[in-house]
């Protein structure tokens, strides 16, 4: 039986969302010893655990109860999610947190050489699919009856086989759908990877700790997209400049020695610093632009 004062988080154990999950944990400060299979590491400098599983066992683990908090794709989550409404199961997880990393979406893709007039081109076909509720619902909503042909894995390759006439699988940058000679149609979901918890709140000292876990991992998600911008313009200018820097928080300006109408900027951004926007700000008179990474921030 174990004892509820440390907190379980299940993660991938070997994948496309291991090391983006392992990475943000470090940052969150958690520190852990790897067991001997390597399946469960011991969280040294916290009482947080980890245990290292196939994605696909994620949210069942945090239904039952074994694990406490998990990282996987909200693709996932969401097809288990609509598999137990579909066998009359209550709601027993749900995505607490957006990790922004593991983007992809699950689409239709069909032979390069089919026109595509529409979803109603799907009608009657057999479509091959991991993801057979996503899919269904997507169907349901286009109006558009289609046979759903399930395989775990190598989804591509079924039109081929002469399995299913389509597919509906994940593409990130369709790389595997060009090498497959098939063409993306239609988004069926967006995805990322989400920390996903229990329906229920914990009643114990676990609430504490998921409590203290999430604070930082907000700081780290927050500090993740932020960029400190520095850079030097004459005084008339500056309204300009901020104006180019709409997500910015109010920025410090300093003054100068020697160069009364020039002064020095500081500006914490909440969003990307693109080229384009460095370069907008160089044409508005901008100087000695310098964009820096933020390690920690603590509100
Ligand atoms: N091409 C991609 N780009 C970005 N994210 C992706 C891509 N493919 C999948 N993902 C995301 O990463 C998750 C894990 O993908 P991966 O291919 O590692 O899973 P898997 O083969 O099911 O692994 P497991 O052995 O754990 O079952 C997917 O569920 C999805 O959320
Ligand atoms: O659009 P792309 O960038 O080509 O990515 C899409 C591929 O990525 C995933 O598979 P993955 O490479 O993780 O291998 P898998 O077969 O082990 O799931 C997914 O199942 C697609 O096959
Ligand atoms: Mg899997």
């Amino acid at each position: 039986m174990r004892t509820h004062d440390r907190l379980r988080i299940a993660i991938q154990k070997s994948g496309r969302l291991s090391d983006p999950a392992r990475d943000l944990l470090a940052r969150a400060g958690l520190g852990f010893r790897e067991s001997r299979d390597r399946l469960f590491c011991y969280g040294e400098s916290l009482p947080i655990d980890l245990l290292l599983v196939r994605d696909d066992d994620i949210p069942g683990l945090i239904a039952e109860g074994t694990c406490d908090l998990g990282v996987v794709g909200q693709n996932v989550l969401e097809e288990q999610a609509l598999e137990r409404e579909a066998s009359g199961q209550p709601e027993a997880f749900r995505a607490i947190r957006e990790l922004g990393f593991g983007r992809c979406r699950l689409s239709v893709a069909v032979p390069n050489d089919w026109d595509w007039p529409g979803p109603a081109r799907l009608e009657g076909t057999r479509l091959a699919t991991s993801y057979p509720q996503l899919l269904a619902r997507w169907l349901r909503n286009q109006g558009v009856t289609a046979e759903p042909v399930v395989l775990s894995g190598s989804v591509e390759i079924a039109p081929r086989l002469g399995k299913a006439e389509a597919i509906c699988d994940l593409v990130s940058t369709g790389a595997t759908l060009l090498a497959n000679q098939l063409k993306e149609t239609a988004v069926v979901f967006e995805s990322q990877a989400v920390l996903v918890a229990p329906a229920q709140p914990f009643g114990d000292a676990r609430a504490e700790l998921a409590a203290m876990l999430l604070r930082r991992l907000d700081a780290v998600l927050s500090v993740r997209a932020s960029k400190l911008v520095l850079f030097q313009a004459a005084r008339d200018a500056v309204p300009a400049l901020l104006a180019l820097l709409p997500d910015a928080e109010p920025p410090t300006v300093m003054a100068i020695e020697g160069q009364r109408d020039q002064v020095a900027l500081q500006a914490l951004c909440r969003s990307a610093m693109t080229w384009q926007r460095l370069e907008d700000m160089k044409r508005a008179g901008a100087t000695g632009l310098l964009v820096l990474p933020v390690e920690q921030m603590l509100a």
